[in-house]
């Protein structure tokens, strides 16, 4: 049979991620094919960090397919460096940070804090280098639930050095103010700190940075939607009525914004007993799968509502790393793959990394 490459190419983009179900390579193109008299050879990058393991069984998958598609001889050359992507027009990215993920939630006390920590710690452990940075100025909580205290130094009197706690780097702003003032902050002063929190932090070159942002659509969640460089936002949300309304609310901000939506996580979906094991849907139903579906956003996953979870967050180890064989480590794991897939799949950044034109004028 007379291989072509658009047959190869349908059979390649064809294979789907064993974990989430999604394309390996939607974004593989004709350009990224050499055919030969006898097979092929391919360069596939999906675009996402993989273990060595999961490396391995993604080959022999697409090795198959390509066979199937009659290539003989396949010689595939795989990369899985994550590339930077767009942001907002007329923002400019932050140099040494490829990614920028927003987590969001309508409403407060979701679970923002401990899945935006999970989903960091879930995607280093994947390999990639991450980075989060607590901008929830009404209650930052990055410091307790990733178990670090102190301030950041600065070497330069200009810059902060971010602190680094389970494989992550850390900053926030509970680092920098008194526990209880941040209710007296006004709006533009908590959005100009929040900025200077992240532009002033020399962050090490990562591949995401995920921001735990303030919870709500008011003033200063738009403002922040408006200011950081996202790529995209995920939003958290609990299967009960009144969360799935703010989360609609909150969805809606970053649409207006063309902010890509990355996906829906429903939190606390069900109580599991910690005696019996017994699963009980105390919020609610499925709320968000069907809130993703109607709006046709992705849906991410869904965590339960475990003691397991507090406590572990309570004592400064997010569950993914202090029980990563725990069936909610798996979920958080799989949630982390599914972003890293979504943000693959988002239009590369041409443009943000160039340094920026000086024109001055030189008349005198
Ligand atoms: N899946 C879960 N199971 C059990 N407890 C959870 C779960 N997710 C979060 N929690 C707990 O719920 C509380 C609120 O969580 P968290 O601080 O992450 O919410 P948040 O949405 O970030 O809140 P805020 O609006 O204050 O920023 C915390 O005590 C946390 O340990």
């Amino acid at each position: 049979m007379s291989l072509s490459s658009k047959a190869l190419l349908d059979a390649l983009r064809s294979v789907v991620d064993p974990v989430t179900g999604m394309p390996v390579a939607p974004t593989l193109k004709e350009s990224d094919i050499t055919l030969s008299e006898t097979g092929a050879t391919v360069r596939v990058e999906p675009g996402y960090v993989t273990s060595a393991a999961a490396k391995t069984a993604l080959t022999e998958q697409l090795e198959a397919a390509a066979r199937q598609a009659g290539a003989a001889q396949l010689t595939l050359q795989f990369s899985d460096t994550v590339r930077a992507h767009a942001v907002q027009s007329g923002l400019k990215p932050i140099a040494s940070v490829k990614n920028i993920i927003a987590v969001a939630s309508g409403k407060g006390g979701v679970g923002k804090s401990t899945t935006s920590a999970n989903l960091a710690i879930a995607l280093a452990q994947s390999g990639a280098r991450v980075g989060i940075l607590d901008a929830d100025i009404y209650g930052p909580s990055q410091p307790l639930i990733m178990g670090v205290s102190g301030k950041p130094v600065s070497n330069d009197g200009k810059t902060m050095e971010p602190l680094r706690a389970h494989g992550i780097t850390v900053n926030s702003i509970g680092f920098l103010i008194e526990a209880d003032s941040p209710a007296i902050w006004r709006g533009p002063m908590v959005t100009q700190a929040l900025e200077q929190l992240l532009r002033q932090t020399n962050w090490p070159d990562l591949d995401y940075l995920i921001v735990d942002m303030p919870p709500g659509t008011g003033d200063i969640a738009l403002t922040l939607a408006q200011k950081v460089p996202v790529v995209g936002a995920i939003i958290v949300t609990t299967p009960q009525d009144i969360a799935l309304l703010d989360a609609r609310k909150g969805l809606r901000m970053f649409e207006k914004m063309n902010i890509p939506i990355l996906g829906i996580v429903e939190n606390m979906a069900m109580h599991i007993c910690s005696h019996c094991g017994h699963a009980e849907a105390i919020f609610g139903e499925d709320g968000g799968r069907h809130m993703a579906q109607e709006l046709d956003v992705p849906w991410l996953g869904a965590l339960p509502l475990a003691k397991s979870i507090r406590e572990q967050t309570d004592a400064g180890t997010p569950t993914v790393a202090s029980d990563p064989n725990s069936e909610a480590a798996g979920l958080y794991r799989e949630l982390a793959r599914r972003v890293a897939m979504a943000v693959a799949a988002l239009p590369r950044d041409m443009a943000g990394r160039f340094p920026s034109v000086v024109v001055e004028n030189l008349k005198k």
